[in-house]
């Protein structure tokens, strides 16, 4: 039994909770607040985000406890919404398996985390849902799918991955085809307004892709969502950089709930799921070897400061400069 404190390099982290490392394992310590100045949740003067990092395996069941712990001890810590990673229904173990484990948007599991956010009265962002997709019967294949549920208990948001994940790296322990078994998304999704901020949504691998977080913040987005399930070698090398970047360059608050770990024999996730502030810093970080999350009091004041005394977006030409060189598209 253990407790291990989240690498905290900022005041904002309100105060953290850590579990087992392995998955299912009951929480087992709240730290205390980090600041003096805010004694309860209820006299926080921002909304605050959990943004929680699990160990999701094969198995559904003791996935779901866990998350609901997350979600329950989120709450008690005065979340008013709650950020869990891509793959938080499971990681399977091979196709087949993920394929079999894989429900519809209107099956078991996203049924019961509905209930929990009405139960609780919180928001949900679900990240990485395997969802059958529309021709399931006939073509067996699934969404990557990041979900948003109100604290009344509705879906009101679903954005399908729209960059699959088909990487080798050779010598670094990286062979993935996700569009082997994924249909990619067809559209980005409006950003959402939630009790923290306009929330646009992206999945782990769309982190890379700068023009998704570009016309996010076009649309209003104030704060971007990455769940994610990175590999240890991908992780290391990139991970917080891009984040950094994404929050720098839209000036927006970036949230990205992780893995961590091993989820089975053949597979582990890099974790330090991550709070990043509109000025770039690391507000929050779960570090790479526990389950627990880290509470983030968001301040939108923050983000119009920096958008205001930094007017990139203002700057920014028209979509049409950028590519009069021509190039792909
Ligand atoms: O497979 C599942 O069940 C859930 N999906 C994932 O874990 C996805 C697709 S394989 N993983 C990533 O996108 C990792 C990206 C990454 O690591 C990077 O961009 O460096």
């Amino acid at each position: 039994m253990f407790v291990l404190r989240c690498s905290l390099r900022r005041t904002q982290v309100k105060h953290l909770l850590d579990c087992h490392s392995s998955w299912g394992s009951s929480c087992i310590g709240m730290h205390q607040r980090m600041s003096s100045s805010s004694s309860s949740s209820s006299s926080s003067p921002h909304p605050v985000a959990a943004v929680c990092q699990v160990t999701a395996t094969p198995d559904k069941e003791a996935n779901f406890t866990a998350c609901k712990r997350l979600v329950q001890a989120a709450k008690e810590g005065g979340a008013s919404m709650v950020f869990l990673p891509e793959g938080f229904d499971y990681i399977g173990s091979s196709r087949e398996e993920t394929l079999n484990l894989s429900e519809r948007l209107t099956g078991d599991i996203i049924s019961r985390y509905t209930l929990l956010a009405k139960k609780l009265s919180v928001w949900l962002s679900l990240g990485g849902f395997h969802e059958r997709g529309h021709d399931w019967e006939t073509d067996r294949r699934i969404y990557n799918s990041h979900i948003i549920i109100s604290e009344k208990g509705d879906i009101v948001s679903v954005y399908r991955k729209s960059h699959l994940f088909d990487v080798e790296l050779p010598g670094r322990g990286v062979s993935l085809k996700e569009s082997a078994f994924t249909i990619p998304g067809s559209s980005l999704i409006p950003p959402v307004q939630t009790p923290i901020g306009k929330v646009g949504l992206g999945i782990c691998y769309d982190l890379r892709f700068p023009e998704l977080s570009l016309a996010l913040l076009r649309q209003g987005a104030e704060i971007l969502t990455y769940p994610s399930a990175f590999t240890v070698a991908t992780g290391a090398a990139h991970w917080e950089v891009l984040l950094r970047a994404r929050a720098i360059e839209t000036q927006c608050f970036v949230l990205a709930a992780a893995q961590v770990g091993s989820h089975h024999e053949k597979r582990s996730s890099y974790g330090h799921a991550l709070a990043v502030d509109p000025w770039g810093v690391v507000m929050g970080d779960c570090g790479g070897e526990n389950t627990g999350m880290a509470l983030l009091e968001i301040d939108l004041e923050k983000l119009r400061d920096t958008q205001r005394n930094m007017p990139v977006q203002q700057h920014r030409r028209d979509t049409s400069f950028y590519y009069s060189l021509g190039g792909k598209d």
